[in-house]
């Protein structure tokens, strides 16, 4: 069983800004990922790596081709059906932390649950479990993550990422702010996801998380137009 599939995507950007001037991006790009399985996409800067996971996790559109995330084809599902695909089945952990502002620490990690009917207190309980491992230290839970350090706010990403336990994770960079210690226990933290069977499409910069974590690497240069 793959949990997710993608067929044949292109990928076009058109910048109505600029006289409608296109920039080709990508072309034929077909991957999968099995549950359990850590896929990482290589290849230089502005290859299109991002944009693979912004089309899987339906913030960029596809032009052609299949996208499955857990039997969803999301290159052509309506926005009711992606939302319901990113509560069920596939989260996202981008670069740089986005939230509400005014909102601390401990309520942004555990609004995911929240959000799928958890009560509060278990998601707030599960949130400072999660920010403990992450080594969040308990004096900054209350406080908004906007002025958290980079280190920090990465780490409160990922906790939000994670709490749901979806089974599939598109993880941009987790790692690239962190310093060894907080490097190895985020390592620590997403290999156990792996073995309970949770499914990664990961771009990792740093050669020894892809080294601990990688099963495979896609070149996306192989997929330029
Ligand atoms: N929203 C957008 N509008 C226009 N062009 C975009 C948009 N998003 C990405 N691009 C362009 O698409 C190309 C691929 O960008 P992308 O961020 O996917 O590359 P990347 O491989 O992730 O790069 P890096 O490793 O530097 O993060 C770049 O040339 C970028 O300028």
């Amino acid at each position: 069983m793959t949990l997710l599939t993608v067929e044949d995507v292109s990928k076009t950007f058109t910048m109505h800004l600029h006289g409608g001037s296109r920039l080709p991006v990508l072309r034929g790009l077909s991957l999968s990922v099995a549950p359990g399985e850590c896929v990482v996409l290589g290849g230089p800067s502005g290859v299109g790596k991002s944009s693979i996971l912004k089309m899987i996790y339906g913030n960029y559109l596809t032009d052609a081709g299949r996208i499955s995330v857990g039997g969803l084809d999301i290159a052509t599902a309506s926005p009711r059906e992606v939302l319901a695909a990113r509560r069920g089945t596939v989260g996202y952990v981008s670069q740089f932390l986005r939230c509400v502002p005014r909102v601390g620490a401990l309520p942004v990690v555990a609004e995911p649950l929240i959000e799928r009917g958890t009560d509060r207190g278990d998601a707030e309980e599960r949130a400072a479990a999660l920010l403990r491992r992450l080594d969040i230290p308990e004096r900054l839970w209350a406080l908004p993550p906007a002025t958290f350090s980079g280190g920090e706010q990465q780490r409160v990403n990922i906790a939000r990422g994670l709490i749901a336990g979806l089974p599939l994770l598109l993880l941009d960079e987790p790692t690239a702010s962190l310093d060894v210690a907080n490097r190895a226990i985020v390592v620590g933290l997403l290999r156990e996801q792996l073995a309970a069977g949770v499914g990664m499409l990961a771009i990792f910069h740093d050669p020894e998380v892809r080294e601990a974590l990688a099963d495979r690497v896609v070149d996306v240069s192989g997929f330029a137009p």
